[in-house]
């Protein structure tokens, strides 16, 4: 009788979450034809990104501030276009824009590149900065600086799409948060809350969204070697390299890499590694289900990762504490 009820229980459950998945289900896509837009896409991650996206036959706009840089990404793009020679109509385009300055210019901005290039299919808001140190150091402008590019920037570029991308029943917007969005962790007070204020946004844009067949992604990069990461490294503070070195170093190609796919199957989380998984688990929390399988995952494996996090949590309370008697010493 037990082992009846048991297993009834557990056909129904299955069931249910099969039913959520099915309900959830994501088109794949590719990028063939259609126009990407990348904003930060002269550097680092962006610049990984926009090969990709010409490589598969993308029309792609870059956006990015400093013309130097934009023009020698387009150069580069356009000797890759030339050598796969697949489709000769296709279009590259970079654009000077702040993104954080004025919502106002950002949406012309995106009108003029939607006349050349078509409307815009795929948003990717990669375009971002850092500022490393103690919350008692970093200055008012720091916070806001943060806030205006890493979060409103992206607010500004989403906006300038979403209403074509609505009307037209399709679209995918990502925006490229961190792991440093998912945990707060020392030195990053002011870029943490900027990269989970991206979180809020995303959950309740996804499911006004919905409806209209626009799908958007989240992705959580580690530590990535960037020029903008070897920047960062020139002030950061020991405690803060010590615990984000527990999750690696990943290369920007191989993260542009995970980031088209998740485009391309539409994900709610894009993550790297094995500790990138964790912390998604980790943070589902409201996260919509995507599929049965991870689903299952999560339920399975929240008190474990809640565990691990635990005792990586005592693990960075030991480095901080080392750090803070290293200190007092040298005085
Ligand atoms: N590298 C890392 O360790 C990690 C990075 N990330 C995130 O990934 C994204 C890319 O980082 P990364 O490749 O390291 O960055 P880089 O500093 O190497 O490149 C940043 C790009 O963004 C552009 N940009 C910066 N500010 C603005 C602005 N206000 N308006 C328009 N464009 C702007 C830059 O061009 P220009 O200066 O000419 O405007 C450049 O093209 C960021 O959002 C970052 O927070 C997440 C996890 C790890
Ligand atoms: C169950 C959980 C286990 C997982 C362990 C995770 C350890 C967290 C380390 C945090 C790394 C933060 C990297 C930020 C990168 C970044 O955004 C900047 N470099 C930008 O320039």
């Amino acid at each position: 009788m037990l082992f009846e009820t048991v297993l009834i229980l557990s056909v129904a459950f299955l069931g249910f979450l099969y039913f959520l998945a099915k309900n959830n289900k994501r088109e794949r896509i590719d990028l063939l034809g259609k126009h990407v837009v990348i904003t930060g896409g002269s550097s680092g991650i962006g610049y990984d990104l926009s090969l990709e996206a010409v490589k598969q036959g993308a029309h792609v706009t870059v956006i990015a501030r400093n013309k130097d840089k934009l023009n020698k990404i387009k150069a580069v793009l356009e000797e890759i276009r030339q050598k796969s020679g697949t489709i000769n109509s296709q279009i590259i385009q970079v654009e000077s824009l702040d993104i954080s300055k004025s919502f106002e210019e950002t949406k012309a901005a995106f009108e003029r590149l939607s006349k050349t290039a078509g409307p815009v299919d795929i948003l990717i808001n990669n375009a971002g900065i850092s500022r490393c140190g103690q919350f008692s150091e970093l200055t008012i402008q720091d916070f806001e600086d943060l806030m205006r590019v890493n979060y409103l920037g992206g607010v500004y570029c989403t906006k300038s799409v979403v209403e074509s991308m609505k009307n037209r029943r399709f679209g995918r917007i990502l925006f490229v948060s961190s792991q440093a969005g998912q945990i707060g962790i020392f030195g990053y007070s002011a870029y943490s809350a900027s990269k989970f204020a991206l979180r809020g946004l995303v959950e309740a844009l996804q499911m006004e969204v919905k409806p209209y067949n626009i799908f958007v992604t989240l992705s959580f990069p580690p530590d990535t070697d960037t020029p903008g990461f070897k920047e960062e490294n020139i002030t950061k503070c020991e405690e803060n390299r010590l615990i984000s070195e527990s999750s690696g170093l990943s290369s920007s190609k191989e993260v542009a890499q995970g980031i088209i796919r998740s485009i391309k199957k539409g994900k709610f989380v894009n993550y790297f590694g094995l500790n990138g998984f964790l912390l998604c688990i980790l943070t589902a929390g409201a996260a919509p289900i995507t599929s049965l399988k991870d689903a299952l995952l999560e339920i399975i494996m929240m008190p474990l990762a809640r565990i691990i996090a635990l005792g990586l949590l005592f693990n960075f309370d030991t480095i901080v504490k080392k750090c803070h008697k290293n200190k007092l010493k040298a005085k």
